[in-house]
């Protein structure tokens, strides 16, 4: 099989079906290509069908390729036939070290030659997960943002014995395919969004853990504050706005002495019972009856707000 440059991919696999696995999915059918899909749940296929037909709406709000559809999806009963014909593999299974690396060496035997394979790790460095295949040079991260058909962040980056080339093609499809690539030149756990969101979630978990505030004062603090910001600019260029004429400058004079102060407690809390379980049924209050498929619905038509508020999304999707 000749490799096709990213701009000629048609056909795509993505194996692990589940919440991720079925985003990407939903994002590829709407973006025109051919997907096939394998996840060894018993009941994995119904659950796919559900995940996509959930997020057609959205998905057709924003804009459909020419040609997508959802009758371009086939489910296939093994890993091997999923993969066979795969032009592009985006892996999606259990976030389990010794999972992902029997996975992925699998993949790498049953995928034709060259063709890239990428993994939705949230955090495992590749290094790590490509110890055990024949051909890890074609193996990257592509991390994703969930919803994938909505969120248009992809971090991409390789491992030790991934070739640069795998990266910048995995990069450039991305970037066809409709998503917002940032390509990192070096392994760091965690990538860089889950990094600062993981510093200020162990931040909200100690605060409940300590009684200081609800699961639903947590939300609101970002929902109300500083998140509107954050969907227009980043959090470096909104406290370069906080130095007002002086710009950072005047910011880091004014407010730097006070990084020293005890604000942060970025020790990880114990996730014992107690925290467990006043976190969920903190979330329980805060969801207030509504059902997680009405929530998606609610974060769904949200995120597309934003995005067409912000200037990012036109009216129909580009064809590929
Ligand atoms: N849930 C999230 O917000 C995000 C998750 N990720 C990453 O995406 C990956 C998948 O996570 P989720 O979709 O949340 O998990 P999930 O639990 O919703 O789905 C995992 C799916 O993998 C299937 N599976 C189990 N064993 C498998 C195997 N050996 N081979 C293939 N599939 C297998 C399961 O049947 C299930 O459908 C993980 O690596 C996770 O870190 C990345 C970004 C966000
Ligand atoms: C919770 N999570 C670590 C799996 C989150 C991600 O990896 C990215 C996201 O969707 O926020």
């Amino acid at each position: 099989m000749t490799l096709p440059t990213p701009e000629e991919v048609r056909r795509v696999a993505c194996v692990g079906a589940g919440v991720i696995g079925g985003g990407w999915v939903a994002h590829f059918l709407a973006r025109g290509y051919d997907v096939t899909a394998w996840d060894p749940a018993p009941d994995a296929e119904a659950k796919l069908r559900r995940l996509v037909d959930a997020a057609w709406p959205a998905l057709t709000q924003l804009g459909l390729a020419e040609g997508a559809s959802r009758d371009r999806l086939t489910v296939t009963p093994t890993l091997e036939l999923a993969v066979a014909e795969a032009q592009f593999v985006q892996e999606s299974a259990p976030e389990k070290l010794d999972l992902k690396r029997d996975l992925l060496a699998r993949l790498d035997a049953a995928t034709p030659a060259g063709v890239v394979i990428a993994s939705s790790t949230s955090g495992y460095p590749m290094t790590d997960m490509q110890t055990t295949a024949a051909d890890p040079s074609r193996l990257v991260v592509g991390h994703p943002f969930n919803p994938p058909y909505l969120i248009p962040l992809v971090e991409v980056v390789g491992g030790e014995h991934t070739e640069e080339a795998a990266v910048s093609w995995a990069s450039r499809f991305y970037e066809v395919a409709g998503k917002s690539v940032i390509t990192m030149d070096r392994e760091v756990p965690g990538f860089i969004a889950n990094r600062l969101q993981e510093a200020l979630w162990r931040e909200a978990l100690h605060m409940v853990a300590n009684g200081e505030a609800t699961v639903r004062d947590i939300d609101a603090s970002i929902t109300e504050g500083p998140g509107l910001r954050w969907a227009v600019m980043g959090p470096m260029l909104t406290f370069a706005l906080a130095g007002g004429e002086g710009g950072m400058a005047h910011m880091l004079d004014h407010f730097g002495p006070s990084l020293k102060a005890p604000w942060t407690r970025l020790e990880a809390p114990e996730l014992d019972r107690e925290l467990y379980d006043a976190v969920v049924s903190g979330c329980d209050v805060a969801a207030d009856g509504r059902t997680i498929a009405e929530l998606v619905a609610e974060r769904d038509r949200g995120v597309i707000d934003v995005l067409r508020a912000t200037g990012r999304l036109g009216g129909k999707a580009e064809p590929r």
